[in-house]
C-alpha cells in the first residue's frame, strides 16, 4: 500500500494506512555534503533502533521529520517502510526541536541535570509543529486506524489528532523519563502538555516510576480519578474516557543483534579492533550520544582516578569511548563536547604511553555492524547515565555476548536497570563506588561473568522489541502486530464452525476480499478468494453473502459474485436475496427527507470549488476531497449542522473527504440479522476490515465467528492481516466444509 489516497466501501477517503507511527525522527536523515552531493543516512538514537523492526513487520506508514530544515519531500518507501516526511523550517528547527524539545523538555524530564530554558516563542513553535504532525497523521490514517505517537517532541499530537479524527485509536509512548511533580510543575505549560497526552487511549512509559509520576501530575493538576493504571478523563460532551497509563519497557531486536554478532566478518572486525588497540587484557567500552545525561564525564573521571591511583594501568586496560554527535547547535551540547574533549586530552596526556593509549575517543556515529564489532571486542561495557529513559546500548551489548562472557556496569538511573539486575549496578554520582565497580568488572572471574551474563541474556532474549510493540498494541487495540497467515486459534475455530448444520459466510468486500485501490471501480477480489467463495457456495447447507457500504449496483459490478450469492449494499439499506429483487422501497417520510436533504446539500455546496454530491439509494454523500482543506472542513461542518438541525432523524457517517447522510437508519449489523434470518443459518462467520463492520461483529452470537482484517479497535475475536490472508482463511473453511458438507456445485 503506498498511495495516501484511497477508497473504502464506496467512500472516498484521503487516507490509506491502518497503522501509523508518528515520531519527530524518521529512520533516515537527509544529508547534503559540502559539494552539494546528497544521500540518506540512518538517523541517530534508540527510538529509531527500536521502531525500525516494528515498522518493517507492520504494513503501515511512518510520519516524521527528515532531519533537514527547509526541504519538502514527497512520501517514499525506504527499505520496506512507507515514509511520510513532515517539513520543518529553519526557525522551527531552532525553536521547536533545538529549543522547546531539547533545551526545555529534555533537561526538565531528565531531572534538571542541566537547567531548562523557558521561552514563549519556543512553546508557540512547539504547538505549531505538533499541529502539523497531527494533520499529516490525520490525512494518512484510514478510518479507525491505529496511530502510535512517539516521544516528548510530540506530546500535543494525541489531543490534536483526537479532535480531528475521533474515529482513530491513539497510542503514545514516552521514550524518556517522566519527572516527579516537584520538577514537572516548573513547566509553564504543564496543563497543556498533560491535556495533549490525555488525548491518547494508552500512554506508555519506560518505567513504572515514570507512569506513577505522570498519573500523580494528572491528579494534582486536573483532579481526575485514577485507579491503578486507568485514568478517568472527561470528554467535551461529559462522557468519560478511560485512559491507560503504564510502563512498557522498550527493547531491541535481540535475535537480529545476536545474528550479526555470530557473523564471521563481524567477528573478524572485532579481532581487528582489539589488535589495533594493542590487544590489551581488558577493553572497557562506552557508547553514547554526546549528551550530558549519559554520565560520560563521571565515567572519565572515575577511569582517570583509577589510572592515577594505579588500580588500573594503561598496559592492561584501554577505554574506548564512542561519543556520537548529537544536537550540536544546542549550547549545552557544545559546552559538553568541549569539556569531554578537554578531559580526554588531559587524561591521554597524563597516562598514555607510546605503546598504550588510555582512551580511544571517537566522535562519530557508526553503522550497526561496527557497533556490534565494538561490543564483541569489549570486555566491560560502561553505561553510567545520570538519567536515561531506557538505554538500548546496555541491551545490545548483552544480546551480542553470545559466548556468555563480558561484564555490564549499569547505572541504576537507566530504565534498563529495572530489568538487567545481574549487571553491576552503580550510582554514577558516587565516583568511589563507580571506581570499585569498574575494578570489580575488570577482575571478575570467568565463572561469575558467565553466571551473570546467562541471566541477562535470557531476560533480553525473552523481552525483545517485538514483545514491547505487541504488548503495547494489544493494550491499545486488543491486537498486536498481526503476522501473515491464519493463526492457530483461528484455524481451530474454523474447523469447529465448519461442523455447524447451516453456515452463513458473510464477507465485507473492500479491504477484505479485495485489496484497497485508488479508484473504487478498480477493486477486485483476489483470485484465491473468488475460487474459495465458489467452493463454499457449492457446499451443502452453506450460503455466501457480501455485505458492503457501496451502493448495490457498484458492488455487483466490482464483486461479480457467483449466482446465488446474497448481497447487501449501502450499509444494509439495499438487500438482494434469492428473489433477485432489491428490497428498498422508501416510505413517504423517507422520500420527503431525501428531497429535503438534496436541497440542503445542493445549497451548501453550490459555488464551492471541487465539492460534489453523490446519489445513493437511500441517501446522499457530499464529497469534499477535491476542496481546499480549510474550505472542506467548513463545508462538512456547515452541512452536518444544517442537516442535523433541519432533518434530525438522518444517519450521518463521516470520513476524510466525505460526509454521508442516509434516510434509512441501517447498518451492517442489521443487514447481517436479515441475512441470518433469510438463510436460517445455525452459525455465521463474518469477515470485515472497516469501522462500519463493527456493527456486524456486534450482531454475532456465541456460535458465530468474527474476523477483523488489519489493525484497529474491534469486537471481533480473531484477526488476520490482509485480503491475502482472508483468501487463505476461506480456502481452509472450504476444505473443512467440503469434508463435512461436500456436494455437487450449484454454480454454472
Ligand atoms: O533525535 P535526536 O534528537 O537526535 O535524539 C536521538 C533520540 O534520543 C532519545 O532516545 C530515547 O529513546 C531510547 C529508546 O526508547 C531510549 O533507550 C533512550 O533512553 C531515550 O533517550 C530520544 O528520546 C529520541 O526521541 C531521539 O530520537
Ligand atoms: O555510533 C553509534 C552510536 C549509537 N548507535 C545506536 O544508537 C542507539 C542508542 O540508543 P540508546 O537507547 O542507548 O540511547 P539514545 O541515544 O536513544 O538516548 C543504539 O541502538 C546504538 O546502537 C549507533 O548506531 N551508532
Amino acid at each position: 500500500m503506498n498511495a495516501p489516497e484511497s477508497s473504502r466501501d464506496g467512500l472516498y477517503v484521503d487516507a490509506a494506512y491502518d497503522m501509523i507511527v508518528v515520531s519527530n525522527r524518521l529512520p533516515v536523515d537527509y544529508l547534503q555534503g559540502p559539494d552539494g552531493e546528497t544521500s540518506w543516512k540512518s538517523s541517530p538514537g534508540g527510538l529509531v533502533t527500536a521502531l525500525e523492526p516494528v515498522m518493517r513487520a507492520a504494513d503501515g506508514a511512518w510520519v516524521g521529520w527528515a532531519g533537514v530544515a527547509d526541504r519538502e519531500f514527497a512520501p517514499f518507501e525506504y527499505d520496506g517502510i512507507n515514509i511520510i516526511p513532515v517539513p520543518l523550517t529553519e526557525s522551527e528547527l531552532e525553536e521547536y526541536y533545538e529549543g522547546f524539545s531539547n533545551d526545555t523538555l529534555w533537561p526538565l524530564y531528565h531531572d534538571v541535570i542541566a537547567p531548562p530554558s523557558y521561552h514563549r516563542e519556543w512553546w508557540d513553535a512547539y504547538v505549531r509543529v505538533n499541529r502539523r504532525f497531527a494533520e499529516a497523521a490525520a490525512r494518512a490514517a484510514s478510518p479507525g486506524a491505529v496511530v502510535w505517537v512517539q516521544d516528548y517532541q510530540l506530546q500535543l499530537v494525541p489531543r490534536m489528532l483526537r479532535e480531528k479524527r475521533p474515529d482513530l485509536v491513539i497510542g503514545f509512548f514516552n521514550h524518556i523519563p517522566f519527572p516527579a511533580y516537584g520538577i514537572y510543575s516548573q513547566l509553564p505549560w504543564r496543563r497543556q502538555v498533560l491535556d495533549g497526552l490525555l488525548g491518547a487511549d494508552v500512554i506508555g512509559f519506560q518505567r513504572a516510576a515514570d507512569a506513577g509520576n505522570f498519573t500523580r501530575a494528572v491528579r494534582r493538576l486536573f483532579g481526575y480519578a485514577t485507579r491503578g493504571s486507568v485514568l478517568d478523563v472527561p470528554g467535551p460532551d461529559g462522557e468519560m474516557r478511560h485512559v491507560v497509563a503504564r510502563q512498557f519497557p522498550i527493547s531491541i531486536d535481540s535475535a537480529g543483534f545476536e545474528e550479526l554478532a555470530r557473523r564471521p566478518d563481524v567477528q573478524a572486525r572485532a579481532h581487528e579492533i582489539r589488535e589495533s588497540l594493542g590487544n590489551p587484557e581488558t577493553i572497557m567500552l562506552g557508547v553514547d550520544r554526546l549528551d550530558y545525561t549519559k554520565g560520560i564525564r563521571h565515567r572519565l573521571k572515575a577511569f582517570g582516578e583509577l589510572l592515577r591511583d594505579g588500580r588500573l594501568s594503561v598496559e592492561d586496560v584501554t577505554l574506548v569511548q564512542v561519543a556520537s554527535p548529537s544536537r550540536e547547535r544546542v549550547e549545552t551540547y557544545r559546552q559538553l563536547r568541549d569539556e569531554i574533549e578537554l578531559m580526554v586530552g588531559r587524561l591521554n596526556g597524563d597516562h598514555s604511553t607510546l605503546g598504550h593509549q588510555a582512551i580511544a575517543y571517537l566522535h562519530h556515529g557508526y553503522p550497526r555492524e561496527e557497533m556490534v564489532a565494538l561490543y564483541l571486542a569489549a570486555d566491560v561495557m560502561l553505561v553510567t547515565a545520570l538519567r536515561d529513559g531506557m538505554n538500548l546500548v546496555a541491551k545490545e551489548f548483552v544480546a551480542c555476548s553470545f559466548d556468555d562472557d563480558g561484564v555490564l556496569v549499569l547505572s541504576e538511573f537507566t530504565g534498563a536497570s529495572d530489568e538487567l539486575r545481574q549487571a553491576i549496578l552503580v550510582n554514577p554520582h558516587d565516583i568511589e563506588g563507580l571506581k570499585d565497580a569498574m575494578v570489580e568488572a575488570a577482575q571478575m572471574p570467568r565463572k561469575e561473568r558467565a553466571r551473570r551474563m546467562r541471566a541477562l541474556r535470557k531476560r533480553v532474549r525473552e523481552n525483545d522489541v517485538a514483545k514491547w510493540s505487541s504488548t503495547f498494541l494489544k493494550t491499545l487495540t486488543g491486537a498486536g502486530i498481526i503476522a501473515s497467515g491464519v493463526p492457530d486459534g483461528l484455524d481451530a475455530a474454523i474447523t469447529r464452525l465448519a461442523r455447524t448444520d447451516r453456515l452463513l459466510v458473510a464477507l465485507d468486500f473492500d479491504g477484505t476480499l479485495a485489496p484497497l485501490v485508488d479508484r473504487p471501480e478498480d477493486a477486485r477480489a483476489t483470485n484465491r478468494a473468488r475460487a474459495a467463495i465458489e467452493r463454499l457456495a457449492a457446499a451443502d447447507d452453506t450460503r455466501v453473502a457480501i455485505v458492503s457500504g457501496r451502493a448495490l449496483e457498484s458492488l455487483k459490478q466490482v464483486a461479480d459474485p457467483p449466482t446465488g450469492t446474497l448481497m447487501s449494499g449501502s450499509h444494509g439499506v439495499e438487500l438482494q436475496l434469492d428473489t433477485g429483487g432489491v428490497t428498498i422501497d422508501l416510505r413517504d417520510g423517507e422520500l420527503a427527507a431525501l428531497e429535503h436533504l438534496t436541497s440542503v446539500l445542493e445549497e451548501v455546496s453550490t459555488g464551492v470549488d471541487g465539492a460534489w454530491v453523490e446519489w445513493k439509494p437511500a441517501g446522499l454523500a457530499l464529497h469534499t476531497r477535491k476542496v481546499a482543506p480549510d474550505a472542506a472542513s467548513d463545508l462538512q461542518r456547515v452541512a452536518k449542522a444544517r442537516v442535523e438541525a433541519e432533518i434530525p432523524e438522518l444517519t450521518v457517517r463521516g470520513g476524510k473527504g466525505v460526509i454521508e447522510f442516509s434516510v434509512r437508519p441501517s447498518d451492517k449489523g442489521e443487514a447481517l440479522n436479515r441475512l441470518r434470518q433469510h438463510s436460517g443459518a445455525s452459525a455465521v462467520i463474518y469477515v470485515g476490515d472497516d469501522v462500519t463492520d463493527e456493527d456486524a461483529f456486534a450482531a454475532l452470537e456465541s456460535e458465530d465467528l468474527g474476523v477483523k482484517v488489519g489493525q484497529g479497535r474491534s469486537l471481533a475475536a480473531h484477526r488476520v492481516r490482509s485480503p491475502e490472508d482472508v483468501a487463505d482463511l476461506l480456502e481452509r473453511l472450504a476444505d473443512a466444509r467440503d469434508t463435512t458438507h461436500g456436494g455437487p456445485s450449484r454454480w454454472p
